[in-house]
C-alpha cells in the first residue's frame, strides 16, 4: 500500500485530478482508498472512504471560533489531526485490499503545508505508508519563466519540508502541452533563452530591468539541484492523458521512498529521538541540582554557625566583612563547584534520583489523563456531530 498526498495551488486542479486518478485506477481493477482532507468543499466529485467533513463541520468552525475562510480551514485540520491515529489504524486494516491511497488535500495550499496539523498528518502517514508527493502545477498558467520558477521554487520548499519524495504533475495538457516544463527543467541553458526572451524581462510590461532578470538566472541554478531529485509528467484530468505514466512513476518514487527516503527518515527520526532523551535528561540533572541545593539551603538555615557571605555584622564601621573562612567557621555549604560539602548528590543519597523520576512520572501520567480528557470533550463536542 502507498499513499498519493495530492498539493497543488487553488485551482491547479487537485480535485479534478483526484476524480480522474480514482477512476482510472478503477477502471484497472485497483480501486484506491480515497480521503478528503478539504474541510471547505461543498461537493466532490468522487466517493471518499474517509472524509474530514464527516467529523468536522466547517461553518460551526467559523461560526464558534470567530474564524475567516483560512483560520478556520487550519483550526478543521487541527481537530482533525487529533483523530489522525484513528484515521491511520483504520487505512492500516485495509492494507491487503488496496494498492494505493489518495490524499486531497485544501485549496489553500499553506492551509496545509505550513500548519502544524498538516504536517502531522503528512508525517502520520509517511511512518505507516510509503508516501509520495504529487505537486499538481496548472500548465497553462505557467508558460511564463517567472511564474514557472516561482511555483518550483514553492515546490522546492515543500519537497525539503516533507522530506518525502515528489512528483511535479503538469495538469490540464489538452490546454497547453508540458514539454516546455521539461525542457525547461532539463535543460537550463533553454530556461535561460526563454527568460532572455520574455517580454517583460526585456521591461515592455514594466515589470521591470535587468536586476529581475539577473535574480531568475541565478534561482534557476539553485533549482538545478532540485529538479535532480524529483519526477515530473504532463496529464489531462480532463482527457485521461498521461495517468498510466504518472501511476509508473507513483511506483518508481514508492521503491525510491523504501531504500532510500525511509532510511534517512528513521535516521532523523532517531536523532530527534537521542536529542529529547538528552533534553530530557538535563532537565532532570538541573531539577536534581535545584533539589540538592534547596535541600541544602535549607538545613543551612537550621544551623546557627553558619553564616551567609552576606550578613554584615551589626557595629561594623568599615562595612567589610570577614569571609566565614576566614573567621574559621566551617561552610556547610558553598556555590564552589567540587568543594561542596554536605550537598544531597546522587552518590550520598542514591534514592533520590529514582524518587525524583516516580514522581515526574506521575505528574507526566496526571497530564496525559488530563490530555486524554480534554481529547475527548473536544470529539464529543458539537463540532464532531
Ligand atoms: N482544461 C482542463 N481544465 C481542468 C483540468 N483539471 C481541472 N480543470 C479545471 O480547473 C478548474 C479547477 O479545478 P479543481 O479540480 O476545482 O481545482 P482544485 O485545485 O481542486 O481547486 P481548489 O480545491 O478550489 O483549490 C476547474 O474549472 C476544472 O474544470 C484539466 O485537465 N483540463
Amino acid at each position: 500500500m502507498k499513499t498519493v498526498i495530492c498539493i497543488g495551488m487553488a485551482g491547479s486542479g487537485k480535485t479534478t485530478f483526484m476524480q480522474r486518478l480514482n477512476s482510472h485506477l478503477r477502471a484497472g481493477k485497483k480501486t484506491p482508498y480515497v480521503i478528503n482532507l478539504d474541510p471547505a468543499v461543498l461537493k466532490i466529485p468522487y466517493g471518499a472512504n474517509i472524509d474530514i467533513r464527516d467529523s468536522i463541520k466547517y461553518k460551526k468552525v467559523m461560526e464558534n471560533y470567530q474564524l475567516g475562510p483560512n483560520g478556520a480551514i487550519v483550526t478543521s485540520l487541527n481537530l482533525f489531526s487529533t483523530k489522525i491515529d484513528q484515521v491511520i489504524s483504520l487505512v492500516e486494516k485495509k492494507r491487503e485490499n488496496y494498492e494505493h491511497v489518495i490524499v486531497d488535500t485544501p485549496g489553500q495550499i499553506e492551509c496545509f503545508v505550513w500548519s502544524a496539523s498538516g504536517s502531522i498528518i503528512t508525517e502520520s502517514f509517511a511512518s505507516t505508508f510509503p508516501t509520495v508527493i504529487a505537486y499538481i502545477v496548472d500548465t497553462p498558467r505557467n508558460t511564463s519563466p517567472t511564474t514557472f520558477m516561482s511555483n518550483m521554487l514553492y515546490a522546492c520548499s515543500i519537497l525539503y519540508k516533507t522530506k518525502l519524495p515528489m512528483i511535479v504533475v503538469f495538469n490540464k495538457t489538452d490546454v497547453t502541452k508540458a514539454d516546455f516544463a521539461k525542457e525547461w527543467m532539463t535543460d537550463f541553458e533553454a530556461f535561460q533563452d526563454a527568460v532572455r526572451s520574455d517580454q517583460e524581462m526585456n521591461g515592455e510590461t514594466g515589470m521591470g530591468s535587468g536586476y529581475m532578470g539577473s535574480l531568475v538566472n541565478s534561482m534557476s541554478l539553485m533549482l538545478e539541484e532540485f529538479y535532480s531529485r524529483l519526477d515530473m509528467c504532463g496529464v489531462s484530468s480532463f482527457t485521461g492523458d498521461g495517468f498510466d505514466e504518472f501511476l509508473d512513476i507513483v511506483d518508481k518514487k514508492a521503491d525510491e521512498y523504501n531504500e532510500v527516503y525511509k532510511a534517512e527518515r528513521e535516521r532523523l527520526i532517531k536523532e530527534k529521538e537521542v536529542k529529547e532523551q538528552k533534553r530530557k535528561e538535563k532537565s532532570i540533572n538541573g531539577l536534581m541540582k535545584d533539589l540538592g541545593l534547596s535541600e541544602q539551603k535549607e538545613r543551612s538555615n537550621e544551623d546557627d554557625s553558619a553564616d551567609v557571605i552576606s550578613d554584615i555584622e551589626e557595629g561594623e564601621e568599615d562595612g567589610l566583612v570577614e569571609r566565614d573562612e576566614d573567621i574559621g567557621v566551617e561552610r556547610e555549604y558553598t556555590f564552589a563547584g567540587d568543594e561542596r560539602q554536605g550537598e544531597i548528590t546522587e552518590e550520598n543519597n542514591p534514592d533520590l534520583q529514582k524518587n525524583i523520576k516516580k514522581h515526574l512520572k506521575t505528574l507526566v501520567n496526571l497530564q496525559v489523563v488530563k490530555l486524554q480528557k480534554i481529547l475527548h470533550a473536544i470529539s464529543e463536542s458539537r463540532l464532531f456531530t
